[in-house]
This record gives C-alpha cells, structure tokens and sequence, in this order.
C-alpha cells in the first residue's frame, strides 16, 4: 500500500515539530504536519516563552530594592510600560513563530496551517476536507487549560489571556496553587498589580517536596501576594466592569481580571478517536506504552496529550525518541522517573529532582542533607529571604535519590545538579568535587553530615 506520507503530525507544538524535523530532516522520511494555530504550540507562543519573558520583567523593583541595599540610594524601577513589553513580546513570537515554521520547512516538512482529525488508522482529514494517508500518524494535540466548572466562569480568563492583555488589570485574583498560579502571581505582583492568589489547600505546588513547598509558600505572602489558603470561589458575577467573586467562606471581592489557573486537560475535543480504536485514560489522555505507541500500531502520540510530565524537554524528548525509533532503526524510549524542572517564583525558584523526602521515607532509608540559609547577596542588601538546598541520599547504596533547591537561580542550578543525580552519582562523589568559592551552589558539595536520618526499624 503506498501513502501520501511516510509520517503525518498533528500538531505544531515542542513534540510535534521535533518529531517532524528530525524525521524529514535527518531520517530522509516524507513528513506531512498539520498547526491549527500558530507554529510552535504552547511553549514557544503562549507558555514558557513568554511566561520566563515576564518573570524577567517583573524582577525590576525588587532588584532596585536590593541594589539600595549596595548604596545606589536613589534606585527605582519606575512605572512598567505594558504597551512597551507587549510590543517587544509579540516582535519575539512572531519570530519564534518564523523560525519554527523556516526550520521545519528547511528539513523537507509539508506543514498544513488547519485544523486535522483522524479519519481512520492511516488517514487524516484536513479541515477543508483534504484527506492525507500516512504510514504513521503522531498525535502531538497537548493539551488546553481548564477551568472550574462554577457559575459564571466564563467571566474569568485563563492562562494564554495573560499575554494578550489590552492593559494590565488594576487588581487580580489568582485561582489555583500549581506552577501557573504561583508563577503569574509572582508575574503580576512584581509588575505592580494587585494580586489576590486563593487556593483550596494548605501549601501551594502540592507534588513537590514539603520543605520547598512551605518556603514557596512564605515567599509568595513575604513579596507581598494576598495568598489565601483553604479558599476556593464558588461564582463569579459580572459588576459592571469588574467582576465580583463569591467564595466557599460565604466572602465575595471584586477584581478587574481573574484567571483560573486550575490545571490542563488533554486537547482531544473533536480528534476524530471515535474513528480509530486508539484508547484513552478516564481523563482524555491518550494511553500509549514505553514507546508512544497507542493501541493502534499505526498511531502514535507524545507530550501533554498524553498527559505524563507535561513539561516541554519531556515532549521534545519523546518526540525524538519516537522518530528514532520508528525511522532511525535506533530505539530509545524515554525514562520519565529523573526529571528535573522549575517553578519560576522571584527572588528565590525552586528547582527539584528526583524523590521528594516524603517520597524518599516512603520508599524506605533515607539521609537527609539539608541546609537553610540567607545567601550573601540578598543578606548584604537587608533582606531576609532564605535559601534552602537539600540531597536525599539512599544510605545503603550512597546514591543521591532527590535534590530540591529554593534560591535565586535554582533553575539553572537544578539543571547542572540533574547531569550527576541522573548518571547515579553518590553522595560521596558530590563531596569529592570541589566546591566553587564564593557561591551559594557549593553547599551542594559541602553538606558533610546529615540533618537528619530515616531508618526504619532501627529509630
Ligand atoms: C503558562 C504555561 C507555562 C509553561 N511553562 C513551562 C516551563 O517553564 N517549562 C516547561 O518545561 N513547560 C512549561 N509549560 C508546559 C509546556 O508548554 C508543555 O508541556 C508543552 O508545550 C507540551 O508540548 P506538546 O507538544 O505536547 O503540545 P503543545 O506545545 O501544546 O502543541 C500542541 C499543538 O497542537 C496544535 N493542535 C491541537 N489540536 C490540533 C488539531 N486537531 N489539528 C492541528 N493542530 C492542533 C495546537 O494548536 C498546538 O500548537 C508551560 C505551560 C503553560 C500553559
Ligand atoms: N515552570 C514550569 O515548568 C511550568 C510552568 C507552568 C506550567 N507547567 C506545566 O503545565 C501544567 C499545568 O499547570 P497548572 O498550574 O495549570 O496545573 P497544576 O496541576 O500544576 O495546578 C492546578 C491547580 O489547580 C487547583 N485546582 C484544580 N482543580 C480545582 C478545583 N476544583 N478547585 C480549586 N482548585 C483546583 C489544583 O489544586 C492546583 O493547585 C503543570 O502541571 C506543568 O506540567 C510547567
């Protein structure tokens, strides 16, 4: 049987366009790729890209803050122009959007800028109607966010409205205590918005370790966010224009703009699935096994329709392992138990990997190395914030199981300390580096002796 296409992708975002790429551009496969919107998906559009961008820009007043503390007694940030930045930000997408559209097309990629669906095990239809054959079919759709199901919803925002925002709202509540949440509130605060941040549970970034969890959560209230825990809205309700909450506590509070930060679901409305038997999990992922595959042979699908690690390495990864796979004659899957990743909070992020120490005492024996400090710079400058690192460390076999890191850069500082915990480094190997002077990085190589201890059956 011959096809259109030796590869069709759904799907022009960080799973897709990689797999594409590299299958047309590397493998010599005939690849077809249909982006309803716009080239380069959530990441590059309306996710990392442009979030990272407005951490960035929101760090200004607290910088000058700090650099009074230096002697620059006059330093301010001044007024944030949103009209400037946005100008700036849509310059950059626009030739993101340029370069992952160039890119592919350079490597022999037919890219269809509609709307796909599958019409059977090897067909997809096009939007006007085309229909294309294809030998395999990715499934590289991600996912779309999701808001509470509550009366009035749809008066609130979600999270790509933050970056197409006629202005800045005066005042702004938050729902939510994920990465999203967390993050835009820690945007918008910086930025000079009024912002109110309600989650329903204790501690915001549940999934994380706790220790890093309650310094987050300090941080968020210690920068000057109304963070209100144990509180979720109930109704929002038009007030002329502004909107007005009500809350579970019976309280209600106007805002000018509310974004519903409470999670993502996998994008498979009006896929075409009912046409193939490619079988789903209760929540919409689409399930597939070690190697992306779906229980169709043909189909395949990675990123965050799957709904696995939803982060943007986790899907290029898989993308690329499935064309190697499949059109390199070099199979490779992708081990989803080490991965390092960020939430970018300001002053400190927290950068984690591997167990977290509840897991890491469920599991079993643990050491744990931990330190809490105020770094040199910020200390200088007058402030109180603390830096937390911390190595969980297997006391039989000496290996580092978790680190999690609360400080300024921790991003970039997990992303190093993921190379060694990712080869299976020890503890002892850790100690034998030595350190880098003056750094707040070196107490990860200077923590001699454990904080506390874990053994069961032996306490
Ligand atoms: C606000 C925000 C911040 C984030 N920050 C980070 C971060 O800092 N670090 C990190 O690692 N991850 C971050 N993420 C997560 C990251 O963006 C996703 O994990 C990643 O983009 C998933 O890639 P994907 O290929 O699965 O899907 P996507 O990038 O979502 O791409 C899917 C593409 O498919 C297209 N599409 C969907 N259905 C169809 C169809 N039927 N036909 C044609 N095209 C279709 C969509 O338009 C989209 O372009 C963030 C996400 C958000 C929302
Ligand atoms: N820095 C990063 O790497 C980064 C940044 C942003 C997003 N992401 C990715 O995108 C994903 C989505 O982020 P997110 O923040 O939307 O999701 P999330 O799952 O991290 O957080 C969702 C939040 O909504 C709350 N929530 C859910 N249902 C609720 C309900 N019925 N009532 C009240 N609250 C409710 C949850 O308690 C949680 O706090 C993340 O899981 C992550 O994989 C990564």
């Amino acid at each position: 049987m011959t096809f259109d296409y030796d590869l069709f992708v759904i799907g022009g975002g960080s799973g897709g366009v990689r797999a594409a790429r590299v299958a047309a551009g590397e493998y010599g496969a005939k690849v077809g790729l249909a982006e309803e919107s716009r080239m380069g998906g959530t990441c590059v559009i309306r996710g990392c890209v442009p979030k990272k961008l407005m951490v960035f820009a929101s760090t200004a007043g607290a910088m000058a803050e700090e650099m009074r503390g230096y002697g620059w007694a006059d330093a301010e940030a001044g007024e944030f122009n949103w009209d400037m930045f946005r100008e700036k930000l849509t310059t950059e997408l626009d030739r993101l959007e340029r370069a992952y559209t160039s890119n592919a097309e350079r490597a022999g990629v037919e890219i269809h800028h509609q709307r796909a669906k599958l019409a059977d095990h090897h067909t997809v239809e096009l939007a006007d109607g085309t229909r294309k054959t294809a030998k395999h079919i990715l499934i590289a759709v991600g996912g779309r966010p999701v808001k509470l199901n509550i009366p009035g919803e749809e008066l609130g925002l979600i999270s790509d409205d933050l970056f197409l925002l006629e202005k800045l709202p005066r005042r702004a509540l938050l729902i939510g205590g994920g990465f999203i949440a967390c993050e835009f509130a820690t945007i918008l605060n910086g930025l000079g918005v009024q912002t109110v941040q309600a989650y329903r549970g204790e501690m915001v970034l549940r999934g994380f370790d706790n220790e890093g969890r309650e310094h987050a959560t300090q941080q968020l209230k210690d920068v000057g966010i109304d963070l209100r825990l144990g509180l979720a809205p109930t109704k929002l309700e038009k007030q002329g224009d502004r909107i007005c909450v009500h809350f579970d506590d019976d309280s209600s509070e106007t805002f000018d703009a509310v974004f519903f930060c409470t999670g993502r679901a996998p994008y498979v409305w009006d896929l075409g699935l009912e046409n193939t038997a490619v079988k789903q999990h209760p929540n919409g992922a689409i399930t597939v096994d070690e190697w992306s595959q779906t229980s169709v042979p043909s189909i395949f699908a990675v990123g965050d329709v799957t709904d696995r690690v939803n982060l943007t390495p986790v899907a290029i990864r898989e993308g690329h392992s499935f064309v190697d796979t499949v059109f390199g004659n070099k199979p490779r899957n992708v081990n989803h138990d080490m991965i390092a990743s960020a939430v970018y909070l300001r002053p400190h992020e927290l950068g984690s990997i591997g167990l977290t120490e509840e897991q890491a005492r469920d599991r079993g024996a643990v050491d744990i190395y931990s330190t809490v400090f105020r770094p040199m710079k910020s200390m200088f400058a007058g402030s109180d914030a603390r830096t937390m690192m911390k190595l969980l460390v297997d006391p039989n076999t000496d290996k580092v199981l978790g680190c999690h890191i609360f400080g300024p850069e921790a991003g970039e500082m997990i992303q190093l300390a993921a190379i060694p915990i990712t080869m299976g480094a020890t503890k002892a190997q850790f100690d034998a580096t030595m350190a880098v002077h003056p750094t707040a990085a070196e107490e990860l190589v200077t923590m001699r002796n454990p904080s506390r201890r874990h053994h069961p059956g032996t306490e």
